[in-house]
């Protein structure tokens, strides 16, 4: 069986949680708290030398990196998160990044705090979320093609990135109002089974 090493709050184990549901693997899930520091305990770094969750023991070796991990689960199981035509490909393949390289290692809760921190006062967790979820999406909205998802009418990888992202932009008070494609595909998305039952508040938080 496979094992999700995860931490229900992270945006890269969540995107992993939807994908191993939408490929309806069975998983096991141990939980690595990062708020105890247990990313950088030895035999964590022994399976993921980043100290960053999540990884994932499946077929005899253990992978790391969110979008590595959504790719080969993809590739092994033909489970079509990207469309055929390869102009089609890279314009997913940009939505992705546009959140999981750009939006989210800006707002990723460490470097947030850093910031905080350095700024004696400045910048708050908010003003800093804020700002940057609400200038990344923005370009998502934009970047939107017709139809039910993120990209017509297929789930694919970029929508697998944008529900964590959301889930981030609701916990830091982020107003999306200006974004009606981002609430329509949401609310597609939220009907689906494997996107529903990976949302944080459904996960092992112990
Ligand atoms: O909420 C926490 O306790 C920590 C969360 C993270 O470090 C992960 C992220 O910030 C993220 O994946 O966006």
């Amino acid at each position: 069986m496979a094992k999700l090493y995860d931490y229900w709050r992270s945006s890269a184990s969540y995107r992993v949680r939807i994908a191993l549901g939408l490929a309806e693997i069975d998983y096991e899930t141990e939980v690595v708290d990062l708020r105890k520091g247990a990313h950088l305990e030895d035999d964590y770094l022994a399976r993921n030398p980043q100290g960053l969750v999540p990884a994932l023991e499946v077929d005899g070796g253990t992978l790391t990196q969110s979008l590595a991990i959504i790719q080969y689960l993809d590739e092994t199981l033909k489970l079509g998160l990207m469309p055929n035509l390869p102009a089609s490909r890279a314009r997913v393949r940009a939505m992705a990044y546009a959140i999981a390289m750009d939006i989210h290692p800006v707002c990723n809760l460490s470097v947030v705090q850093f910031a905080v921190e350095q700024s004696g006062g400045a910048i708050t967790n908010e003003s800093w979320m804020q700002h940057f979820i609400h200038k990344g999406l923005s370009a998502y909205e934009v970047m939107i093609r017709d139809g039910k998802y993120s990209y017509g009418d297929e789930v694919t990888i970029a929508d697998i990135c944008l529900m964590p992202q959301l889930y981030n932009a609701d916990r830091w008070g982020v107003n999306l109002d200006d974004m009606p494609k981002i609430q329509s595909v949401r609310d597609a998305l939220e009907s689906i089974p494997a996107f529903a039952n990976a949302h944080p508040d459904r996960c092992n938080q112990s």
